[in-house]
């Protein structure tokens, strides 16, 4: 019948040991899903049900040896090149990328006094908070002055733009070598992590399985490496990446207000995005629980990504418009900025109600006007001791899975729209954010139905719509990996009332009590 009956069958052995080292591949019950290579006790997950496989010699190959490298040559080349595109540039050569990659005087002196202005204030005494616990029992601190860095960042730009008035015209124009510094920068960066990671790792206890080095290189070695007491990923993440897209896009607008006058849809573009990072300052410590900062390793992925790939490709819809004015109505920009508040602020009360439910003593709080309802959802840890957490049903939770990535890919719509008319450069950012979040969903995906078991079955059960595509999937089982039929959404809606009237609404279920399982349904 399935892994999810054998489960219940079976509650105390069916709790997955939870780890988040480097995957291996198993199938458990006709899933795919990824698991921990040293995690012996997931057969406990299924035991009647799950049998570890050796992934196909093909997907190692591409995962170890051929991703890196490619990906490493790519990513890297494309940021020159798209530096170089969004200037009026008509024809580019490699001499002309190769002048500009290793940066300049004055991109140089940016980035240095902008790395050192990062890391000061996060040695500046301020309230601490911790990350959550890592397996070997590591709470990584963090400084909690996130919305004091942003305000006292854009202060300082908009001083220095007072004294040095062509100081945002100098930024746009000398993009390239200032990206090329930035990669210099990283490069470099990941290339010591890997060392620390050899040689001094933080947390030795942190095992995980040797790989190629390029791969290593790529994903990284350590989960919460401290350089010179700064916590490397809140540098690389929060302070330089995701300031440096605030202070870049500014600059843009005023270089292209300078160029060609006001225009309100450049102002929409940077308003949405100044909203967007706002935002993240506000929230920066619910961050902290994300996958990026629990799950992925300091390396190319996340401290090269943020360092390089956010201030090139993040900003690029506002870098495009200096050269290339944008040609829609004021009217039509009002309404952008109408779609693109709207979807932030849904964005931000989706994360908002799960990090209020969360803190909640007992889960005890209220979401649209009743108490919420949740799941207590167990696992163990890899100590072998039973954890327990809870899963949202009602809220934005209660409806789909992850609408905060429908918002997000809806607000990011909204901001790239300034540029409509104009082709699709524009929309760079909205289309590499389409597959970074259907990747994202699967990846979380998998990691909550590995963590939870037949709990996040049974959460799945409850809310089976999740966002994909910019569509809904049914997906009862939190199967990312299986790719499932992709529904539309009235199509999703349909099977979804109907399996609603089959099995009864959530209040007429026990949600302790066993469900009568309906699980071929998604197959
Ligand atoms: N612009 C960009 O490039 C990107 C932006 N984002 C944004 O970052 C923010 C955070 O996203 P992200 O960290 O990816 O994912 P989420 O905030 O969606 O968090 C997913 C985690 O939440 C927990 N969870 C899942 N379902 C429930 C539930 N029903 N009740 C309670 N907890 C649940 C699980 O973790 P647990 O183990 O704790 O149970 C799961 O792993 C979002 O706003 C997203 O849009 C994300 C990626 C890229
Ligand atoms: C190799 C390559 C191109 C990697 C790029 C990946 C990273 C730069 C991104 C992966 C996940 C991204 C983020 C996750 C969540 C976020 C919260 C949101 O509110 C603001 C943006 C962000 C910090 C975002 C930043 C880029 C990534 C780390």
């Amino acid at each position: 019948m399935g892994l999810f009956m054998h489960c219940l069958d079976a509650e105390p052995l069916t709790l997955p040991t939870y780890s988040f080292s480097q995957p291996s591949f198993l199938r458990v019950d006709r899933r795919v899903v990824n698991v921990p290579v040293h995690c012996l006790e997931l057969e406990l997950f299924c035991c009647r049900c799950t049998k570890i496989m050796k992934p196909p010699e093909w997907y190692d190959v591409v995962r170890y040896h051929i991703v890196p490298p490619v990906f490493l040559v790519v990513f890297t080349v494309a940021v020159q090149y798209l530096a170089h595109v969004g200037q009026e540039e008509t024809t580019l050569t490699w001499r002309l990328a190769a002048s500009t990659a290793l940066g300049n005087s004055f991109s140089w002196g940016c980035v240095g006094l902008f790395s050192l202005w990062a890391v000061f204030w996060l040695q500046v005494p301020s309230g601490l908070v911790h990350g959550p616990s890592t397996l070997f029992g590591y709470r990584p601190p963090y400084q909690d002055n996130g919305v004091l860095y942003y305000w006292a960042s854009l202060v300082g730009f908009v001083t220095m733009q007072a004294i040095y008035p062509d100081l945002s015209s100098d930024i746009f124009s000398n993009m390239p070598e200032l990206l090329g510094t930035l990669n210099v920068v990283a490069l470099t960066l990941c290339a010591l992590l890997l060392l620390k990671g050899y040689f001094r790792p933080q947390h030795p206890e942190d095992k995980h399985p040797s790989r190629p080095l390029l791969y290593e290189f790529y994903t990284g070695l350590e989960l919460h490496p401290r350089i010179l007491g700064v916590d490397v990923k809140q540098l690389t993440n929060c302070r330089i990446g995701m300031m440096a897209w605030q202070v870049l896009i500014l600059a843009f607008y005023l270089a292209g207000v300078k160029r060609h006058g006001f225009s309100a849809a450049t102002l929409v573009n940077l308003l949405l995005q100044s909203v967007f990072v706002a935002k993240f300052f506000w929230w920066e410590t619910g961050y902290f629980s994300t996958l990026d900062i629990i799950l992925d390793r300091a390396g190319y992925y996340i401290c090269w990504g943020c360092l390089v790939w956010v201030p090139c490709l993040y900003t690029f819809s506002s870098y495009y418009l200096v050269a290339h004015p944008p040609i829609v109505s004021t009217t039509t920009a009002l309404l952008i900025a109408l779609l693109g508040l709207l979807t932030i602020l849904l964005n931000y009360r989706v994360d908002y109600e799960k990090q209020m439910f969360r803190r909640a003593p007992g889960g005890k709080c209220d979401l649209w006007g009743k108490p919420a309802r949740f799941i207590m959802a167990q696992y163990k840890d890899s100590s072998g001791n039973v954890q327990t957490s809870k899963l949202l049903l009602s809220g934005f939770w209660g409806y789909a899975r992850h609408l905060n990535y429908t918002f997000e890919l809806l607000a990011s719509l909204a901001w790239c729209l300034p540029g409509l008319g104009l082709g699709v450069w524009p929309f760079l950012y909205f289309i590499f954010l389409t597959c970074l979040l259907v990747h994202r969903t699967f990846r979380d995906e998998e990691k909550c139905a590995l963590k939870y078991g037949h709990h996040w079955e049974r959460y799945c059960r409850e809310v089976p719509l999740r966002n994909e595509y910019g569509a809904f999937q049914i997906g009862y089982r939190g199967d990312a990996a299986t790719f499932g039929k992709i529904l539309s959404l009235t199509q999703a809606l349909e099977v979804y009332r109907e399996d609603r009237n089959k099995n009864g609404t959530v209040e007429d279920t026990q949600l302790q009590a066993p469900l009568k399982p309906n699980l071929n349904k998604a197959e």
